[in-house]
C-alpha cells in the first residue's frame, strides 16, 4: 500500500474540535422499563485524532457511536460535528449532513455486491450529487491497496480487502470525523492490523478523525487514546495506549 502523504495536502484550518458531545443522555424505553444507555457524557476529540471507545459489553459503546455519527439522537444534550450542533438538526437535514460529512466503517463491511471496487468507493459522491475527484479517488484507492483491483466486484475480494473498500468509500468524501464500529472484529490478524494501519495513517498523514469501537485491546492499541465507558459512563481514558495497560484497565473493568 503506498503512503498517504505524496497524494493530497493535509486538511487546512480544522475547526478546534471535530466532535464534541456535551452532557449526553439516551434512554430507551423496554416495555414498561426505561435503559439508561448513555449518562452525562461530555467528550471533545480534536481534529486528526485517532480514539477507540472500550468497555463491558452493553455499556453504550454502540449508542455513543451512533450518537456522536448522526446515526442516533440523544435524549438530552449536544452533539458536534465540526462548526455542526447536529443534534439541532431536523431529521432529514441530519440525515443529508450525515451522508456528506460523515464516513462510517462497520464490521460488515457493507458494500454493494453489484457494484465494482470504484463504484462502491465513489457511491458517496453519486449519493450526494458531487463530481469525483479523480485525483481524490486515485489517492484512495491507491493508500488503501485497491487501485488495481478497482473493477472487481466484493465477492472476489477477501474480508481484508472488503474492509479496505469501505475505508476508502468512507474517506472519499473527506468526512468531519470516520465512525468505525468493530472494523476488525470479521477479519484475521494480519488483515486486522493493514486495516488498523490504515485508520491509523488517515489520521497521521490525512488529518481525519476517526472514532472506533473496539473490544480488541490490539486495536485499541493503535489510537492515540483509548475511552472507557462503563454503565453509560465514562469512566476513564488512556493516551498512548499500549496492549498490556489496556488489557489491565478492561480487566479492572469487568466482564468484556
Ligand atoms: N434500541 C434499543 N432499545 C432498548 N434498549 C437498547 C436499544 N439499543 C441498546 N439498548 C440497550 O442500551 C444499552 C447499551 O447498548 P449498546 O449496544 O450501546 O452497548 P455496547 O457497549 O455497544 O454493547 P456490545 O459490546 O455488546 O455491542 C444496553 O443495555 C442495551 O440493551
Amino acid at each position: 500500500m503506498s503512503s498517504f502523504i505524496s497524494a493530497s495536502p493535509i486538511v487546512q484550518s480544522p475547526p478546534r474540535s471535530a466532535v464534541r458531545l456535551t452532557d449526553v443522555r439516551k434512554t430507551y424505553r423496554s416495555g414498561r422499563t426505561r435503559v439508561t444507555a448513555l449518562d452525562h457524557i461530555s467528550v471533545t476529540l480534536t481534529p486528526g485524532s485517532f480514539t477507540a471507545i472500550m468497555g463491558p459489553s452493553g455499556c453504550g459503546k454502540s449508542t455513543l457511536l451512533h450518537c456522536a455519527a448522526g446515526l442516533d439522537q440523544p435524549t438530552r444534550g449536544s452533539v458536534w460535528l465540526g462548526e455542526t450542533e447536529i443534534t439541532a438538526l431536523k431529521p432529514k437535514a441530519r440525515s443529508v449532513f450525515r451522508r456528506d460529512n460523515v464516513g462510517f466503517v462497520f464490521q460488515a463491511y457493507n458494500l454493494m455486491a453489484a457494484l465494482t471496487v470504484e463504484q462502491n468507493v465513489t457511491l458517496p459522491l453519486l449519493l450526494a450529487r458531487r463530481r469525483t475527484d479523480r485525483t481524490r479517488l486515485e489517492y484512495v484507492l491507491a493508500a488503501v491497496g485497491l487501485a488495481d483491483k478497482r473493477d472487481r466486484r466484493p465477492a472476489e475480494l477477501s474480508g481484508g480487502q472488503q474492509q479496505r473498500v469501505a475505508i476508502a468509500r468512507a474517506l472519499i468524501t473527506k468526512p468531519h470525523a470516520v465512525f468505525a464500529d468493530e472494523p476488525t472484529g470479521a477479519l484475521d490478524s494480519r488483515s486486522a492490523r493493514q486495516v488498523l494501519d490504515l485508520l491509523r495513517r488517515a489520521t497521521t498523514e490525512l488529518g481525519q478523525t476517526v472514532v472506533m469501537v473496539t473490544h480488541d485491546p490490539v486495536a485499541a492499541a493503535h489510537a492515540d487514546r483509548v475511552l472507557f465507558l462503563a454503565d453509560g459512563r465514562l469512566v476513564g481514558h488512556m493516551d498512548s495506549p499500549t496492549v498490556a495497560a489496556v488489557t489491565n484497565h478492561m480487566t479492572h473493568l469487568g466482564e468484556w
